[in-house]
């Protein structure tokens, strides 16, 4: 990871695993467990502007994914552009901690004028668990969409699938929804958008299997931009397409969060290498 930025971040460094992580959208930018490979992809054209996602790790989208209603807002919300707050680092035997909050006096109330808490706890071993919760703190129900939109690195996306979403279904570029029969491979620009899919799939990589686990979700999004999408998209080289995935734990369309005055959400994304 390029060490030269003015953005701030939190290294981790313990027998276990080393990670960064952002103050900007709290995104954590790379993971890797002590002797095994990169879990988690950062693009290499990545240049770590402040007020922009940075092109890989876990941007955090919240409190809507993908492109609003009002298709003028930002997509993917405004959690990924804000400065979050280090509130704890909790460093234990078998794991470490990190506690960010997102401040939500600096969201603009035209995007989101309730009364809410949002945190994100990183449980850093072996294994990587991100969990985001969501505390209602208004008088009145509150809705929202949001993922973990990871990025995972492979050496060659035409040898690498996804098996575990059989038997979900998925809308695709607005189409659908369709059945998921089969484990998914890649050959051309994948958009998915899954519903009622199972808490467990597999990513088969020529450098080994990697696991992702969601708790507190039924819903997810694939994506890899393929050739022509590559070469539009910000921070991200043209053949980058080639080493990459996104397999993005969610709450997204009829998945979506509700929430009851006083009450909370957890979404968690598990992964690690098989
Ligand atoms: O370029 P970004 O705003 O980071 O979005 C990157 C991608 O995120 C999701 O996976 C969406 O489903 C894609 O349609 C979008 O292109």
């Amino acid at each position: 990871m390029q060490t030269d930025t003015d953005l701030e971040y939190l290294a981790i460094e313990s027998e276990h695993c080393s990670a960064t992580i952002f103050l900007q959208g709290a995104q954590l930018a790379s993971f890797i467990p002590k002797n095994k490979p990169p879990l988690i992809w950062m693009s290499q054209d990545e240049d770590y502007q402040q007020g922009k996602g940075l092109r890989g790790g876990i941007p955090i989208c919240w409190p809507w994914f993908g492109v609003c209603k009002n298709q003028d807002w930002p997509i993917h919300g405004v959690a990924r552009t804000n400065l979050w707050r280090a509130e704890e680092v909790n460093e234990h035997a078998e794991y470490t901690e990190v506690i960010l909050s997102l401040p939500m006096a600096q969201i603009d109330k035209t995007y989101w004028p309730y009364k809410s808490a949002l945190k994100v706890v990183f449980h850093l071993s072996d294994v990587l668990k991100v969990t985001l919760i969501n505390t209602n703190l208004d008088s009145q129900p509150i809705e929202l969409t949001q993922a973990l939109h990871t990025y995972f690195p492979t050496s060659d996306i035409t040898a690498t699938k996804v098996d575990g979403l059989q038997g979900s279904q998925f809308i695709e570029f607005g189409e659908g929804p369709f059945a998921q029969n089969d484990v998914v491979g890649f050959a051309r620009e994948t958009d998915m958008v899954y519903t009622q899919v199972g808490s467990m799939q597999h990513i088969n990589t020529p450098e080994g299997t990697i696991a992702v686990g969601r708790e507190n979700s039924t819903s997810c999004v694939l994506w890899n931009p393929w050739i022509d999408k590559a070469k539009r998209l910000s921070n991200f080289a043209d053949d980058e397409y080639k080493t990459m995935l996104c397999l993005e734990a969610g709450n997204v369309m009829d998945d979506k969060v509700v929430l009851a005055p006083g009450e909370s959400h957890s979404l968690s994304t598990i992964v690690y290498w098989v």
